[in-house]
């Protein structure tokens, strides 16, 4: 029997009774099992969703998710707590504030990277019983800045003047009129000069969708906004089987440019590795991937959903960092279900406009950014299965 199988289909898979036992093909055409399939699958064609593949200029495409309802979307959203913020100066010259959580769903750090001195996490500056004001500054309740010396997590104006007095000579020094300096991109793109666009809209009305790389600023109002899984390949261990690395540093620079800066911005940065399979899952899924699988697929033959995320823990991020209601985000995202899922399920969160994220090596014709055989397979399954705002570009 074995002897029938093709090469590359190992013996210790044969077993009739698992689908391992069948080959690769046999379960891509006969025995996909129905019931592994994503709740969160959208069908590819999902109607005026498309990214125009031949102009990458600012695109306003119409989608609307008020008739949208998420089979996954919990009742209620789940507690979240902001344990501890800190100030984080980059390697690109821009400050973020990074924002740990904990939650009562799951024992993970879920991380929000937040952009601009504006966006306040309301669980983390309640007071606790007993606290002391260092214990607030430990843990990063304080506003302004840190410094030697500071006694109180509040500014004080008897103490504050000097502070600045201090820091706006050290600004005069090097010659900077903005405290935080923006941000200078880990590839700087030629052609990328401003921020997305917006224009504002609630969810239940079309909403525009608008190109990350060339979009003035139409709207600064609403925040920008981008929910980034954790992918440890991608994003650590220079991996060019997806663009996940290369979206966290997009979101960063677009959250850091001057124009954005009157808004703010945040990275929810969720822990759910391999769209929520691991790790460990996920490079059994690459191995069935160069063994001829799709992203889908192999998920699937590994009796795993398509897509094992869910957004609850991001939408009660958001609402912790006051944009929920009528504050209204800017999504940063081709994904269609994230749009609709972050709002949460009574509409916490209101994404005002979608913004797309198109491959830089796309949007540069191949000057910036990267390609590979994987990534180009990897993006080709996310629009023809997974229902992605994105069109194939020629040539990837
Ligand atoms: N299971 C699996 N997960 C993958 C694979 N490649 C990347 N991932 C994971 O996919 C997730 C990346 O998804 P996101 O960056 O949130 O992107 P998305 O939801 O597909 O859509 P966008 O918001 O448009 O980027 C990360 O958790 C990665 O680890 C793969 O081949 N298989």
């Amino acid at each position: 029997m074995s002897e029938q199988l093709p090469a590359h289909v190992s013996p210790v898979l044969e077993p009739v009774e698992y689908p391992f036992a069948q080959t690769i093909s046999d379960l891509r055409h006969e025995n996909p099992p129905p019931a592994l399939i994503s709740p969160a699958f959208t069908p590819p064609a999902t109607p005026g969703t498309g990214t125009p593949a031949i102009s990458r200029e600012a695109e306003s495409i119409p989608v609307d998710t008020s008739n949208e309802e998420p089979q996954r979307l919990l009742e209620a959203l789940p507690e979240v707590n902001c344990v501890v913020r800190a100030r984080i100066p980059t390697t690109t010259g821009t400050e973020m504030f990074l924002h740990l959580y904990q939650n009562n769903v799951d024992n993970k750090e879920h991380l929000a990277i937040v952009f601009g001195s504006q966006i306040r996490s309301q669980s983390l500056d309640a007071p606790r019983p007993g606290e002391t004001e260092m214990d607030r500054m430990i843990r990063g309740a304080y506003t302004g800045r840190l410094y030697p010396g500071r006694t109180s997590s509040r500014l004080e104006p008897q103490s504050g003047p000097s502070q600045q007095q201090k820091l706006k000579s050290v600004v005069d020094q090097i010659g900077h009129s903005s405290p935080v300096p923006s941000a200078v991109p880990r590839q700087p793109p030629s052609k990328i000069t401003s921020a997305p666009s917006s224009s504002p809209l609630s969810s239940n009305n079309p909403t525009p969708t608008s190109s990350a790389a060339t979009a003035p600023p139409a709207s600064i109002n609403s925040p920008l906004v981008r929910i980034h899984s954790e992918c440890y390949t991608g994003e650590t261990a220079w991996s060019a089987r997806c663009d996940c690395g290369e979206q966290l540093d997009e979101a960063a620079r677009l959250m850091a440019l001057p124009s954005a800066s009157s808004s703010g911005g945040v990275i929810i940065y969720l822990r759910q590795e391999g769209r929520g399979i691991g790790l460990g899952e996920k490079l059994k899924a690459y191995n069935l991937q160069d063994l001829g699988s799709d992203t889908v697929e192999a998920n699937l033959i590994l009796r795993h959903p398509a897509d094992a995320r869910s957004y609850g823990l991001a939408t009660a991020m958001l609402v912790d960092l006051g944009l929920g209601g009528d504050t209204g985000i800017r999504l940063l995202t081709n994904n269609p279900d994230k749009i609709r899922a972050v709002e949460g399920p009574n509409r916490e969160v209101t994404v005002k406009e979608r913004v797309a994220m198109v491959p830089l090596a796309w949007r540069s014709h191949g000057k910036q950014g990267f390609n590979s055989p994987e990534v180009g397979g990897y993006l080709r399954t996310k629009i023809e299965k997974m229902g992605h705002m994105l069109q194939m570009s020629e040539g990837f």
